[in-house]
């Protein structure tokens, strides 16, 4: 039976945080933090869901700074590295810097799966402050495994310590995971993660799928609580990792206490596959638009489903929030056109 260790990041505070609009408080993520620390989590990640400087119009705004959020956190944890989550574009390199003087110690630094250059500043700049890097390619599932190659190489040429596939959309099926972490695991040097969103039900499936092919580092969220469908539910992935022979140095009864007591309490929906959930998945649109695809629908009186159909069909993506309005918008005026025919 194999004994890898595998490194495993939480998102519940910073995924999960699209769930509830971002309206954690910094008492919440140090909560939930120390839960997740004493279980024995090697990176838990937080702030808001668009990462630093998300706070804004366009993706709404946090119940607190991103500088409550990392001092509240890293006042408690004792363990684990304390992660930020930065996009170029959205967030600075003096936002990093902020957070590392706070006492964050690594950064993901995210762009669309095709944009990887304009990563190279910060990557840069995140392990000048001596942050553990990660390079974290979204909406993968919209290009071919040579096309991941092209743009994780240029991350791991910049400094990233891992290089992440990120199932954004939750579009990815077991074999298009394997494909895409074999082909990164054969190009780069460096660790290659996996991180998976429930649209299609498969987050832990896919998960053990990215495994299988020598994923070292893969994501998860208590109570699977992440942009739509959620994450890989951080406990059963665990549970599920265990009975596979992998080692996360985690304790799982540790985890699962975190996730029924300390979690699920503060949650203010249940983390589930709902219709417009699956139909992210299935139109492979951003996890991050149910929300926003959800109030389009219901300010313009259409239908949620079309609007993330019409959102896949565009090949909208992360950073064009202002589109959903555009296309709800749209499909209102050909319903009202309709109604006159
Ligand atoms: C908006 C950032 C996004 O939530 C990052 C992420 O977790 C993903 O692309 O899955
Ligand atoms: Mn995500």
């Amino acid at each position: 039976m194999t004994q890898q260790r595998i490194t495993i990041t939480d998102s519940t505070l910073r995924d999960g945080m699209h769930t509830v609009s971002h309206q954690f408080t910094p008492n919440d993520m140090a909560e939930i933090a120390s839960a997740l620390d004493q279980a024995g989590v090697d990176i838990i990640e937080i702030g808001h869901g668009d990462g630093l400087a998300g706070a804004s119009y366009q993706y709404g705004f946090s119940q607190a700074a991103d500088e409550d959020y990392v001092r509240a956190v890293c006042n408690v944890v004792k363990q684990a590295k304390v992660a930020v989550l930065l996009l170029p574009g959205i967030g600075t390199k003096r936002d990093l810097q902020i957070a590392a003087d706070l006492g964050a110690r690594a950064a993901r630094i995210a762009t669309h799966v095709t944009e990887a250059d304009i990563s190279e500043q910060h990557i840069k700049v995140s392990k000048d402050l001596g942050l553990f890097t990660v390079g974290f390619l979204m909406m993968a599932h919209m290009e071919e495994p040579n096309k991941l190659v092209e743009q994780a190489k240029k991350m791991e040429s910049y400094g990233a310590d891992v290089v992440y596939v990120t199932d954004s959309a939750g579009a990815l099926l077991p074999d298009g995971v394997r494909a895409r972490v074999s082909a990164l695991r054969e190009a780069v040097s460096i660790p290659v993660g996996f991180h998976a969103h429930n649209n299609l039900g498969v987050a832990v499936g896919n998960t053990l799928a990215a495994l299988s092919e020598g994923a070292g580092y893969v994501d998860g969220s208590l109570r699977g609580m992440g942009a739509g469908a959620g994450n890989a539910q951080t406990e059963v992935m665990v549970a599920a990792l265990h009975k596979a022979g992998f080692q996360t140095g985690t304790d799982l009864a540790k985890l699962i206490h975190a996730a029924e007591d300390v979690v699920a309490p503060k949650m203010t929906r249940p983390q589930i596959i709902d219709s417009v959930a699956l139909i992210l998945g299935y139109a492979g649109v951003y996890s991050s638009f149910f929300l926003h695809a959800k109030r389009a629908a219901e300010r313009f009186g259409v239908d949620p489903l079309a609007i993330l159909v019409e959102l896949g069909k565009q090949r909208i993506v992360g950073g064009q929030e202002d589109q959903i309005i555009d296309v709800a918008y749209e499909l209102s005026k050909k319903e009202r056109v309709g109604a006159l025919l």
